[in-house]
C-alpha cells in the first residue's frame, strides 16, 4: 500500500497502461484484459490487472495534469516496481492535418508545466520518450495497419487557455498536439530510470473546433490501446 495506492505488493505488472480517465481504465481492463481484478479504487483512481494474450499487464488513471501523473508515477516506479509505464490520452490537435481520431506517439514533450521549472530552476528540459518503446509502437503500428504520427507534443498546464490564439505559437514550431500529462510522465520516468512512452488519440482539434464527446474519450479509443497492449 503506497499513499495513494491501496495495490498490495504483487497485485501491479511490470507493465502498466496510463489513461487520464479512470473510467478508460475500466474499459479497457473489460474490454481487452481476461481475468482482471481491481487493486485500486482510493479516490476512484481505478485500476486492474489481468492477461492479454497470455501476459500479465495493469491499467490504472493518473487523473489531469502533471502533478497528479507525477504522483501516481512515483508510487507505481518505486512502491511497485513498475518498469514499462505507457500513457494513453486524449489530446487536442494543433495542426490542419492531425485529424480527429488519429494517433499520435509523442517523441518528446514540450511544456509549460511549472514543475518541471521548479524542478530545474527555470533551465529547460527535453522529456522523451523511451526509444526502445518509441521503436517497438512502431513497428507495431505497422504490422497492425494502424497509422499513426510521431513528433513533438505539448503538455500544458492549463485546459481552458485565456488567450486562445496562443497554441498558434506552438503549432508554427511543428508541435503537433496538446494534453496535460506526457512531460511529467517522461521525467519521472527518467528520473528513476524506467521507460515511459505516450499513445495519444487525437479527442479534438483547436483548428477546425471539432470534438468528440466525453463518452467517447472513454471507451472508443481501440487504436492506441492494441498499440499500447501490444508493447507488454
Ligand atoms: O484523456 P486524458 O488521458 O485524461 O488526457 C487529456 O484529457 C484531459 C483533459 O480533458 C487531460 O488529462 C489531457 O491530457
Ligand atoms: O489537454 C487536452 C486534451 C484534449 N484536448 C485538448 O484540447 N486539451
Amino acid at each position: 500500500m503506497s499513499v495513494h495506492i491501496e495495490a498490495k505488493p504483487g497485485d501491479i505488472a511490470d507493465t502498466i497502461l496510463l489513461p487520464g480517465d479512470p473510467l478508460r481504465a475500466k474499459w479497457i481492463a473489460e474490454t481487452f484484459l481476461q481475468d482482471s481484478f481491481c487493486f485500486n479504487k482510493v479516490r476512484n483512481m481505478f485500476g486492474y490487472t489481468g492477461l492479454y494474450n497470455g501476459k500479465r499487464i495493469s491499467v490504472m488513471g493518473t487523473g489531469m495534469g502533471v502533478p497528479s501523473i507525477s504522483i501516481y508515477a512515483h508510487e507505481l516506479i518505486n512502491d511497485y516496481g513498475v518498469k514499462n509505464l505507457i500513457r494513453v490520452g486524449s489530446a487536442g490537435s494543433y495542426q490542419e492535418d492531425v485529424k480527429i481520431r488519429d494517433i499520435v506517439i509523442a517523441m518528446a514533450a514540450s511544456s509549460n508545466s511549472a514543475v518541471n521549472e521548479l524542478r530545474f530552476g527555470g533551465a529547460d528540459y527535453a522529456p522523451t520518450a523511451d526509444f526502445g518503446l518509441f521503436i517497438k509502437a512502431i513497428e507495431i503500428a505497422k504490422a497492425k495497419n494502424i497509422n499513426v504520427k510521431a513528433g513533438n507534443v505539448f503538455t500544458s498546464d492549463v485546459f481552458y487557455a485565456d488567450d486562445f490564439e496562443s497554441y498558434k505559437k506552438w503549432s508554427k514550431f511543428g508541435v503537433l498536439c496538446v494534453e496535460m500529462e506526457s512531460a511529467g510522465l517522461y521525467t519521472v520516468a527518467a528520473k528513476h530510470k524506467v521507460h515511459a512512452l505516450s499513445l495519444l488519440t487525437i479527442s479534438d482539434s483547436l483548428v477546425t473546433g471539432e470534438r468528440t464527446t466525453s463518452k467517447e474519450r472513454e471507451s472508443t479509443f481501440k487504436g492506441m490501446v492494441e498499440i499500447a497492449l501490444e508493447l507488454a
